[in-house]
């Protein structure tokens, strides 16, 4: 018998026979498999439908899940709660009517059809409801979180620094929430302050790159790919932060071979300055 817990249940499919069939020997090249994770992504709800339940003052669970959704842009919430809400909620309603729909009752199961949300989201105060509801959610396909119940929960949400673009998330997959918030605090503080602008100035970048190289044949993404690659590992994050846009133009002229250095470059603008003076 394998002693293996993380074994899938069941008989071997005929993908995971094929899997074992193709090793060619080098497995230890590879890097190992730890299960036990989650799946980590960058979900972009946009116009898609939420359901969040429950609107409590306690832990304030239902307030913060609702920040997460407005920061991460989501423009069709329905919030299901009763009177009385937390006061940020309150408050979010008035500021982004536009955004969120609030039912002041209890759930009801047609919640989960009228439309189907994609993401349901629960912090409420009774476990009895919550089970009920992630079974339904559960029959429909809906990824559920449970606030404070992670055997009912599809997804956990961590412990989340963002500062303009940057976004870092710290789990501990279930094991020590508090600890979560901790690392995530200790983890912002290290970071170098100008590291947001930095990250813009990238952003800007890339565009214009796109805008004087559109192509899109493998070997056109490969070109821009190794560029932004040297200019991301070549410059530090203060230059990239103090890029301006002449000087990403002029950056840009040496695409596709040159990547000049941060020295360089300001060499460059220092010489077209004293030349254009001279004329
Ligand atoms: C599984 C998970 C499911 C989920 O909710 O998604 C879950 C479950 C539970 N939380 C509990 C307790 C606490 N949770 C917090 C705080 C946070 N909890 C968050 C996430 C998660 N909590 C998911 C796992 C994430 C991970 O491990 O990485 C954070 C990170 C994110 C967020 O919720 O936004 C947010 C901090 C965010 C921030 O500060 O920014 C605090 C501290 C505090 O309130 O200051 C305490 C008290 C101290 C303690 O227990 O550590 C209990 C025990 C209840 C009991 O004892 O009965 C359970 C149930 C259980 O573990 O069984
Ligand atoms: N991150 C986490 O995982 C954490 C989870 N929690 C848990 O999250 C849950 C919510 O906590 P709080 O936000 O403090 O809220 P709360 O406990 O103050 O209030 C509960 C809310 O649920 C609503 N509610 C109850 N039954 C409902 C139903 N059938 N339909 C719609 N709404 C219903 C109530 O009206 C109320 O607004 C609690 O169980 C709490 O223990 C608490 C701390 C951290």
């Amino acid at each position: 018998m394998p002693d293996d817990d993380d074994a899938p249940d069941g008989p071997p499919t005929a993908a995971s026979q094929n899997e074992e069939s193709k090793d060619d020997g080098n497995a230890e090249e590879y890097p190992p498999i730890t299960p036990g994770g989650s799946l980590m992504l960058a979900w972009q709800p946009r116009d898609r439908p939420i359901l969040l339940v429950g609107g409590g003052s306690r832990m304030q669970v239902a307030a913060s899940r609702l920040d997460h959704l407005l920061n991460a842009s989501a423009t069709a919430i329905t919030l299901i709660a009763p009177p009385p809400l937390h006061p940020l909620i309150a408050h979010r309603l008035a500021t982004h009517p536009a955004s969120i729909v609030h039912h002041p009752r209890l759930f009801l199961p047609s919640d989960l059809t009228d439309p189907p949300p994609s993401l349901l989201l629960t912090a409420i105060d009774d476990p009895a409801v919550s089970s009920t509801i992630q079974l339904l959610a559960r029959a429909a396909n809906i990824p559920t979180n449970v606030a404070d119940v992670p055997g009912l929960c599809d997804f956990y949400f961590g412990a989340i620094h963002r500062s303009g673009p940057l976004q870092i998330m710290v789990s501990t997959n279930g094991n020590g929430p508090r600890l979560a918030a901790t690392i995530r605090d200790r983890i912002a503080e290290s970071l170098p302050s100008n590291i947001a602008t930095a990250i813009a100035n990238v952003g800007i970048l890339r565009r214009k790159l796109r805008g004087i190289a559109p192509g899109n044949t493998g070997s056109d993404i490969s070109q821009r790919m190794a560029f932004m690659s040297r200019v991301c590992d070549e410059w530090s994050f203060e230059q990239l932060a103090g890029m301006t846009d002449g000087e990403m133009d002029l950056l840009l002229a040496g695409y596709p071979d040159a990547v000049t250095s941060y020295d360089d470059l300001r060499r460059a603008k220092v010489e077209l300055l004293l030349s254009d003076t001279s004329l």
